[in-house]
């Protein structure tokens, strides 16, 4: 290249980077100066870091630490992250109606499943479609689902008894596989009354098109990376949220579903009991432009259902465990409270006992969501009324948010800032403990989100969680193996929390009865 090339292309750069980080400056909001006209985040994509790595020491940089909030440029747009969780309340709760839609965005044309479910949909139609879906998971619905539950929980006792001794007599683990194995096997029978048979059979379809999704090969991690750091390329490029192969597995397994319990005329009262009953009603979403909930639009909501489920649910069971594995003293006092549990009702604990009567089960799960929370941030982007000049920061600052800038809170970065958690890295129990739990700060605890768009399988995924975790602790004892790992590393190019190491543990029985 010429060298007036080269000026010009360097002059062009230094314009650009001048003219961001001068928005900034001219409003003064704080930021982190990173690579020239790229901006931040650019590492990430180049997978130098972790997401959640790399939001944390943004957070925690010597120029944002002390800001309510500061600005960043993702790639060619500015975004605000959030650091004070009073501002988190004022805009995410009190004001969620200018920060209801998520930035991250799918291309509606080309790919209505992944644009027409509840993740990604924007208002008007997600109140609509979030008000139709709900029902789904009610406690008396969950109430029903639970000996489902439980019965994949004896299926994974099953298959413990299955794995080969060594000549001690323990049974080596690894808790990611089996974790994913467990939920995916709960999703697919509470949710489509489907067996899925992944505890079973390695080999089970579902287990194979459920890992595609959230294997992050370089391709799926540009496509996964696009929604995130470039939406409005995402219909130039024809990115689709869901592997293609795995949309048709689900796609063909629940319009088959449908189709038998219409001909058969069952009913189970679960998921596709609910979607069969919205296509007849002829349920709609949309005020102006009313779009049919049937066909694809329809099962684009049990893929959902299927996406978000299993691999959050998976992550946080596998993390307690592990730090289970690495506390003993932590996991006798829950085997305690189990084992008194037992005493009173016998080994077939009822729903009314795990969620009312274990609080300490309550309290690791909550610790291990609060230290690993399965994303590095809840996003949205701010969606002001037609002729809304932009959103007032006061009384925290003079800045106005314009319309569609993206607003991110990083919630594994406030989740072990030891401003609102001292000790962060320590896994500790008794800071959900009744005395102190009102002490937490209202919006630094955030593992399901914040506020109407606030995570809607909650209830369920802390259900599986807990049948999870008593039915492998009433049947054996968690011991550190030596393929146990000291400290954990995040996988590079994966947006939900993936260690790089396996989470091994040597099972001992010690039936609790
Ligand atoms: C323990 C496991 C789980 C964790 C930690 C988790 C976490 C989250 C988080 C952080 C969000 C984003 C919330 C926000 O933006 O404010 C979310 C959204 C969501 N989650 Fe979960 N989730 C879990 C289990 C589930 C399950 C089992 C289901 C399905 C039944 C589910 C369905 C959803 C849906 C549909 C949304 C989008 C809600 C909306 O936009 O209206 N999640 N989840």
């Amino acid at each position: 290249m010429p060298l007036v090339a080269w000026l010009a292309a360097i002059a062009i750069i230094c314009y650009l980077t001048w003219k961001r980080n001068n928005f900034w400056n001219r409003h003064g909001v704080p930021y982190v100066f990173e690579i020239p006209a790229v901006g931040n985040f650019s590492s990430v994509a180049l997978q130098m870091h972790s997401m959640f790595d790399y939001v944390a020491r943004i957070y925690d940089h010597v120029r944002t630490r002390d800001a309510n909030f500061f600005g960043v440029n993702i790639f060619f747009r500015k975004a605000l992250v959030i650091r004070n969780p009073d501002m988190v309340k004022k805009m995410l709760v009190a004001d969620s109606r200018y920060f209801i839609n998520r930035q991250m965005c799918t291309d509606r044309e080309g790919d209505r499943f992944g644009y027409y479910n509840l993740m990604m949909i924007k208002e008007p139609l997600w109140k609509d479609l979030r008000g139709y879906l709900s029902p789904s998971v009610t406690s008396s619905r969950l109430r029903r689902m639970f000996s489902l539950i439980e019965e994949i929980g004896n299926n994974m006792l099953a298959h413990l008894d299955g794995v080969q001794q060594n000549p001690t007599k323990l049974r080596e683990t690894e808790f990611k596989e089996l974790c994913a194995r467990f939920t995916t096997d709960v999703i697919a029978s509470t949710f489509f009354g489907i067996q899925a048979n992944c505890l079973s059979d390695e080999e089970s379809e579902f287990r194979y098109y459920g890992r595609k999704i959230f294997e992050y090969g370089p391709k799926r991690a540009l496509n996964m990376a696009a929604f995130f750091f470039m939406p409005e390329l995402v219909p130039y490029l024809g990115f689709k949220l869901f592997p293609r192969d795995t949309e048709r597995f689900l796609k063909t397994i629940i319009e088959q579903e449908i189709a038998r319990r219409e001909t058969s005329g069952e009913n189970r009262g679960d998921f596709i009991d609910s979607m069969i009953a919205l296509k007849n009603n002829e349920a709609t979403i949309g005020v102006e432009e009313k779009i049919p909930l049937k066909g694809d639009i329809l099962v684009a909501q049990a893929v959902t259902f299927y996406m978000a489920s299993f691999e959050t649910t998976s992550s946080v069971l596998s993390f307690t465990l592990y730090e289970l594995t690495k506390n003993p003293e932590i996991q006798q006092r829950l085997r305690e409270e189990i084992h008194n549990c037992i005493k009173k009702y016998g080994r077939d604990l009822p729903y009314e006992c795990l969620v009312n009567e274990m609080p300490y089960l309550g309290m690791v799960i909550s610790e291990a969501a609060r230290l690993y929370p399965v994303l590095p941030f809840i996003e949205r982007q701010c969606s002001l009324p037609a002729g809304a000049t932009g959103y007032k920061l006061d009384p925290f600052h003079n800045f106005v948010v314009p319309n569609k800038m993206p607003v991110l809170v990083p919630i594994y970065a406030i989740h072990r800032d030891p401003k609102y958690f001292p000790d962060p890295l320590r896994f500790d129990p008794d800071r959900f403990s009744k005395d102190n739990a009102d002490s937490i700060v209202p919006c630094s605890y955030m593992p399901f989100g914040v506020g109407p768009r606030t995570c809607l399988g909650s209830h369920f995924g802390t259900l599986q969680v807990k049948v999870a975790i008593t039915r492998l602790l009433s049947k054996y004892r968690i011991l550190r193996s030596e393929s146990t790992p000291e400290t954990l590393t995040y996988r590079k190019n994966a947006f939900t929390l993936h260690s790089n190491e396996g989470l091994y543990a040597d099972l001992e029985l010690d039936e609790l009865c």
